[in-house]
């Protein structure tokens, strides 16, 4: 943006600021300039890291089959902890995982109910006896514990917040650590782009509508961690995503019309992990899952 000296009012030098269309005093136009969002400064924001407590563990997991990560935070002190979209071929490793580090499982969570895999929430519960499964009332899916918009959930000294994030699907929350400067986005947002919107109770309008309002209105330098990445890059910011997500960067009318024409395959899995996760993973599970973890589903 440039700006142009228009002359002397008042013996003060007047610049032309195109963006606000208006004479601006040097001082003035120097600190719009300078001191509001710029690609230079909000690139500066966007590296400013937020450390996080000494006390808050934090560990990213990956499925490589259905390309799923899975989030692990605690807090030391207490050894309380929370899992975020574990995946059930995977419960197994996650709960060894759990105990070599001494850590105590008080929630497994869902962003959302699945459609691609099978959430490990229902046997982490059985494997982590004392912990509980969580998904959102809007889900519709059974659980021990429901949570809906504005919640807590503490874990030690932590806290993590509950934003209804619906649009991939109508039950769909995003988890936020503010003291951390990280939020869960699920499926609701992904990198570069965000979760696809043909089928549960997928709606594009409420999807723009949730990242806007939910995820974009963090501060930029908030780290955002999806559920799903197909291209193997770990996590992203509120700052990249805002300006280089090539579905969300554009008006909602766009955006409607971008995922209404995704035509993606169905996941392989559909028809295997809706039933299974209305259940939280517990009861319907296929004859493969069944076996595997026999020896803690018996009744
Ligand atoms: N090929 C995968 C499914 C890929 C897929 O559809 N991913 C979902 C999230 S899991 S329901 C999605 O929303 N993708 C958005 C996109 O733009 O890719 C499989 O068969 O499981």
């Amino acid at each position: 943006m440039s700006v142009s000296l228009v002359g002397k009012i008042c013996k003060q030098t007047v610049v032309w600021y195109p963006k606000i269309k208006s004479p601006l005093s040097f001082a003035q136009a120097f600190h719009l300039h300078v001191r509001s969002p710029s690609p230079v400064k909000s690139f500066a924001s966007m590296t400013q890291q937020i450390h996080v407590s000494e006390n808050f563990f934090f560990k990213q997991l990956f499925d490589r089959v259905s390309c799923t990560y899975s989030y692990l935070v605690a807090d030391t002190e207490s050894k309380e902890a929370i899992i975020i979209d574990p995946v059930i071929d995977l419960a197994d490793r996650d709960a060894k995982i759990i105990d070599n580090l001494g850590l105590k499982l008080k929630y497994s969570v869902n962003t959302h109910m699945h459609a691609d895999h099978i959430t490990g929430t229902g046997v982490l519960k059985k494997l982590l006896p004392g912990s509980q499964s969580v998904i959102s009332t809007a889900s519709q899916a059974l659980a021990d514990k429901h949570v809906a918009h504005g919640d807590i959930l503490e874990f030690g000294n932590h806290k993590m917040e509950v934003r209804a994030t619906p649009g991939h699907t109508n039950g769909c929350v995003t988890y936020v650590c503010h003291e951390q400067g990280i939020a869960f986005t699920g499926d609701t947002l992904l990198i570069r782009g965000c979760g696809r919107t043909d089928f549960q109770e997928g709606n594009p309008e409420r999807l723009y509508d949730s990242v806007y309002n939910q995820i974009f209105s963090l501060p930029d330098n908030f780290r955002l961690f999806p559920a799903h990445d197909y291209n193997g890059i770990l996590d992203t910011t509120v700052w990249e995503e805002k300006k280089f997500n090539p579905r969300l960067t554009k008006s909602k009318e766009q955006f409607v019309e971008i995922m209404n024409n995704l035509n993606l395959a169905y996941p392989a899995q559909i028809d295997k992990a809706l039933p299974a996760n209305k259940v939280c993973g517990l009861y319907n599970l296929p004859p493969e899952m069944e076996e595997k973890y026999k020896s803690v589903l018996k009744p």
